[in-house]
């Protein structure tokens, strides 16, 4: 007997992370009034919000009607910051601004919490470097904090021919955000296509980046085409996986959340959930610069094992943790691969599913570049004391974990669930209410 009944009814889940840093970005960056529709009010973005508001940006943030209304008098008009930027928890913000301010002439300096000091920075510095910008780190170049000087306050960016070592999206933007002041052109290519809500949202100011063969191409000058423009941010599918996932898993669910995010580049779990035979059906909202559905799921009592790897891994990187919880569910042996970025996001991902979900007694094994889930093995917990260990994405895997549990567990810094899904705690407490 599980202990919690079936998750029941709609619910709409906060706005998307990763296109609401860009929305304030670019919003901050251009000249004139923008409103920012539906965004994520989580921590990570409140940290690219006051750093905005310390370079002298009027960004007013309306918890009410759930908009951020960005003032703004261009990129020309920030000021010297006169004291350490912090970035919080946020490694998007971190490596995103750092292409900001590259552009910007004076200097800045930026730093995080302890999990952003140990993530690695030389994937932004080296290629910044490489265009120009006078940017060091601690640790030999690789760490928080960051200091970027334009000598003498003149800015002199050059256009870069790059091939990105690191599947990443922060690094491909960081390039992309510095390349908007560059004096020549950006050409960027990717290993595998990751997340493309900067090129995206870049269209949508008026710059005309495109494709070209395999590369992300970035004409010279393009900041000053930047127009601005109202962003409507879709709801984010990082926290909505952790609601479809618990209503194929957990007996009598059925769950519609509205609103939802499914750019291609986002929505591997998707495709996981169809190889699996979960029920889910999506129904389109909206057709737009970023595509909206309404996904709809159910308990499905037969799960089927599947793997994971290669091209689909950026497209669910985040999703994860919860993923390898809906394995554990599934018949027979999951393995997840090629995922080796886990081990460098707010915890090393990998360790930390492995030890939380043993810790459970599922049967899943930590390998170099993912993991491997039996999926249908479970033994008693070893103990109800667990721990978010400050991440937000392991808090969140705990409590919908916990759903399957006769007994309740502890979760040591849950609040960490705040980075990016705040209400989080709530919602699910609604779906348990059945509303
Ligand atoms: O660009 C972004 O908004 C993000 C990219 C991903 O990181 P990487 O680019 O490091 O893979 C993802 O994990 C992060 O949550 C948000
Ligand atoms: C990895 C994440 O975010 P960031 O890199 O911005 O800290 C995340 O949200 O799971």
């Amino acid at each position: 007997m599980v202990k919690s009944k079936g998750l029941t009814g709609e619910i709409k889940v906060p706005g998307d992370k990763s296109i609401t840093h860009r929305a304030i970005i670019l919003g901050s960056l251009s000249e004139g009034k923008m409103k920012i529709i539906d965004p994520l009010l989580g921590e990570d973005c409140l940290s690219t919000i006051n750093i905005f508001r310390k370079l002298g940006v009027d960004i007013r943030v309306n918890e009410v009607n759930k908009e951020i209304i960005i003032n703004a008098q261009g990129y020309r008009n920030f000021v010297e910051p006169t004291q350490v930027l912090d970035t919080g928890n946020s490694g998007t913000t971190t490596r995103l601004l750092s292409g900001v301010l590259a552009g910007l002439p004076f200097m800045s300096v930026m730093s995080g919490d302890d999990s952003i000091a140990k993530r690695p920075m030389d994937r932004v510095i080296e290629p910044l470097r490489l265009m120009g910008v006078d940017i060091i780190g601690s640790q030999n170049n690789s760490r928080t904090p960051l200091v970027i000087n334009s000598m003498n306050n003149v800015v002199n960016i050059n256009g870069v021919t790059y091939d990105m070592q690191v599947k990443s999206a922060q690094v491909k933007s960081a390039i992309l955000f510095a390349g908007l002041y560059a004096k020549s052109d950006v050409m960027l290519k990717e290993q595998v296509t990751s997340r493309n809500h900067t090129e995206l949202m870049f269209q949508q100011f008026g710059i005309e980046v495109e494709k070209q063969d395999d590369y992300i191409h970035l004409p010279a000058h393009s900041i000053d085409k930047l127009v601005t423009t109202d962003i409507q941010v879709p709801g984010d599918i990082s926290s909505a996986a952790f609601f479809i996932v618990a209503g194929l898993i957990i007996p009598g669910s059925h769950i519609v959340i509205r609103n939802v995010g499914t750019n291609m580049t986002r929505s591997g779990i998707i495709e996981v959930v169809k190889a699996m035979g979960g029920q889910i059906s999506l129904k389109s909202v909206s057709d737009g610069a970023e595509p909206i559905c309404d996904i709809e799921v159910k308990y499905t009592a037969q799960l089927n094992a599947t793997d994971v790897y290669g091209d689909m891994i950026p497209t669910l990187i985040d999703e994860i943790p919860i993923i390898a919880l809906l394995m554990t569910q599934a018949r027979g042996r999951s393995v997840i691969r090629d995922a080796e970025e886990l081990k460098v996001k707010e915890t090393n991902r990998i360790d930390k599913v492995v030890e939380s979900l043993n810790q459970l007694g599922y049967h899943i094994e930590a390998t170099d570049d993912g993991m491997i889930i039996y999926g249908q093995e479970k033994e008693s917990m070893q103990s109800t004391r667990f721990s978010s260990f400050n991440d937000h994405r392991i808090g969140m895997l705990l409590a919908i974990a916990n759903l399957l549990e006769t007994e309740e567990i502890e979760i040591d810094h849950i609040d960490a669930v705040n980075v990016s899904y705040p209400s989080f705690m709530n919602d699910l407490r609604r779906l348990q209410g059945g509303n």
